[in-house]
């Protein structure tokens, strides 16, 4: 028995089920999206996920979707995972890191990735595909030379008990 493991999951198993675990944290009704930021050398920087910023109450600032009034949804509150794990991190410089993300980077958050110096963006979803926010993500990410690639499911069930 000197053999290791065969099993183990794989780097981007790991970093995307641990983007989607920050993503559970999401009080958020219809989407939840997590984050995590990893360096080239595969170490995880910070993670974030949907919510609204701190001191806006979850009970008291809209979760709704449509309204007339655009105060009365949450668009105009929500911080998303991938601004969060910019935010939330602590080290410095982020310039060469790659994010992993359960939902495409909308345009805001593609304009903080770039200025972050985030060069690769790893998506599970792509549900806005073909928004202008998600077009002009796209745009953005290959003018500054972000690199952005789907994840590619390998349908391995990761199981936590707590
Ligand atoms: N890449 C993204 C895209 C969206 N979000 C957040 C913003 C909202 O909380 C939610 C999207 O809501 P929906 O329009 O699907 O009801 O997801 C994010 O964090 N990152
Ligand atoms: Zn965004």
């Amino acid at each position: 028995m000197n053999d290791k493991r065969k099993d183990y999951i794989t780097w981007d198993e790991y970093f995307m089920a641990v983007a989607k675990l920050a993503g559970m944290r999401s009080k958020d009704p219809n989407s939840q999206v997590g984050a995590c930021i990893v360096s080239a050398d595969n170490k995880i920087l910070s993670m974030g996920y949907n919510g609204f910023p701190m001191g806006c109450s979850d009970d008291e600032f809209p979760w709704g979707r449509d309204d007339e009034d655009p105060l009365k949804t949450k668009y105009v509150y929500v911080t998303h995972s991938e601004l969060n794990a910019i935010l939330n991190y602590r080290g410095g410089s982020l310039e060469g890191a790659k994010l992993y993300v359960s939902l495409f980077p909308c345009n805001e958050c593609a304009k903080a990735i770039i200025q972050a110096g985030i060069k690769t963006v790893i998506y599970d979803s792509d549900k806005y595909d073909g928004t202008p926010a998600v077009m002009a993500s796209k745009m953005m990410f290959q003018a500054a030379g972000v690199q952005f690639k789907k994840y590619t499911p390998t349908d391995r069930k990761i199981e936590i008990t707590v």
